[in-house]
């Protein structure tokens, strides 16, 4: 119950931006994080709440409840297109254990270790002078929780720019928005503000939390793109948004983990079930396992939705088979859908190449707004 308080204990004092349809016609929506797609978990009590949480909270409570209301009258409606076998054998779990370990993937470096000391402090060094470099608007809060913050590159641009939301990796347990800047300057280069969103990490909250909380910020995100444009692509999320959702354009999905059931029992990623996962939610956290039918009508539409995989030749083959099922999944549901597995590149530098320009990802996100505002 404690953890549930953390998006109902007070906000710091920014105001939340209120809800109206007015300038941006459009958002890109860039994810990392699988947290976005999975299903919504009931929220519990809310009664253990100590404190009067101030106005801007309640109303964001008060939005949040009605798709949790939703969401709880439902049963959850999975795609099934995996078996969950239980705990592993000592051999299955050595393999896991490497499957799991992106750096053990990695050409670039000797050893694993410097594969990850690298990109520490690459994403570092390149968000610092992004921050330098950029008008900024740090540390907006969306949600209660010390790290519930947004932080806006490009903040000088015009109000109707379009934007790009990054929510980084770190296996929700590592990384911060401070240091996952890296993306923002080829963006707000070519007139696209960029947002990098903060989030509380496992072990402070549960995964299940921490996905709820994602699902909080896509609305602060669309109430802020509609005010001057995340598709938490499940039913409840997209009843509680509406036809806001058409404010989402293009989703990338960069080396991501659709499958939570066989890394729940890794030393290496769920040490003491940081993470907090059950029987009972591994298949709602799961985006593999969940049902996109809701989204027909959307990706039906002409000017829809586009969903765009990425995985790297040089991610472990688990990685790569859930992004080859991700992408099947979401065309198998209609929806517009490619699939990249990029050449010569590992699980880090998949992301870190976000800085430069000339990119493959960053190209397709460019190019995907230029073609959105010739429409
Ligand atoms: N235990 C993981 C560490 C890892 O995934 C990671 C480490 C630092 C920064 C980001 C990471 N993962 C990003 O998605 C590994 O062995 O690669």
């Amino acid at each position: 119950m404690v953890k549930q308080m953390n998006i109902i204990r007070p906000a710091s004092s920014v105001g939340l931006i209120t809800h109206t349809r007015s300038f941006i016609s459009w958002a890109t929506v860039f994810v990392v994080c699988f947290a976005l797609v999975a299903n919504h978990p009931p929220l519990g009590t809310a009664a253990a709440v100590e404190t009067t949480p101030p106005v801007q909270v309640t109303r964001w409570l008060d939005k949040l409840s009605r798709y949790v209301r939703f969401r709880s009258a439902k049963s959850l409606s999975c795609a099934g297109i995996m078996d969950d076998s239980g705990p592993p054998s000592e051999s299955t779990l050595a393999r896991w254990e490497k499957q799991y370990s992106p750096s053990a993937w990695s050409v670039r470096f000797p050893t694993p270790a410097e594969v990850i000391d690298f990109h520490l402090k690459f994403v570092t060094s390149e968000s610092d002078k992004n921050k330098e470099q950029l008008e900024t608007l740090l540390d907006v809060p969306y949600g209660s929780g010390d790290r519930d913050k947004v932080d806006i590159y490009g903040n000088n641009l015009p109000p109707d720019a379009p934007l790009f939301v990054y929510i980084h990796g770190g296996y929700w347990q590592m990384l911060e928005k401070e240091t996952s800047a890296y993306p923002a300057k080829p963006l707000v280069d070519r007139g696209i503000r960029v947002m990098i969103v903060g989030y509380e990490l496992c072990p402070e909250v549960t995964l299940e939390e921490l996905v709820r909380q994602i699902k909080v910020a896509g609305e602060f995100v669309l109430n802020y793109a509609t005010e001057n444009g995340v598709n938490m692509l499940d039913q409840a999320f997209q009843d509680a948004v509406g036809e806001e959702l058409n404010l989402l354009k293009d989703v990338y999905l960069i080396s991501g983990v659709y499958n939570v059931q066989e890394l729940r029992y890794t030393k290496s990623v769920n040490k003491d079930n940081l993470l907090g996962i059950t029987d009972t939610n591994a298949k709602r956290l799961s985006p593999l396992y969940a049902s996109y039918d809701h989204l027909r009508s959307v990706s039906e539409q002409e000017d829809s939705l586009r969903f765009h995989v990425y995985v790297a030749e040089h991610d472990s083959d688990v990685f790569r088979e859930m992004s080859i099922e991700m992408s099947e999944l979401l065309r198998s549901f209609g929806m517009k859908c490619d699939l990249s597995v990029l050449p010569g590149l590992d699980h880090f530098d998949i992301v870190e190449n976000l800085a430069s320009s000339d990119y493959t990802i960053t190209s397709a996100i460019l190019a995907g707004v230029v073609a959105e505002q010739k429409k």
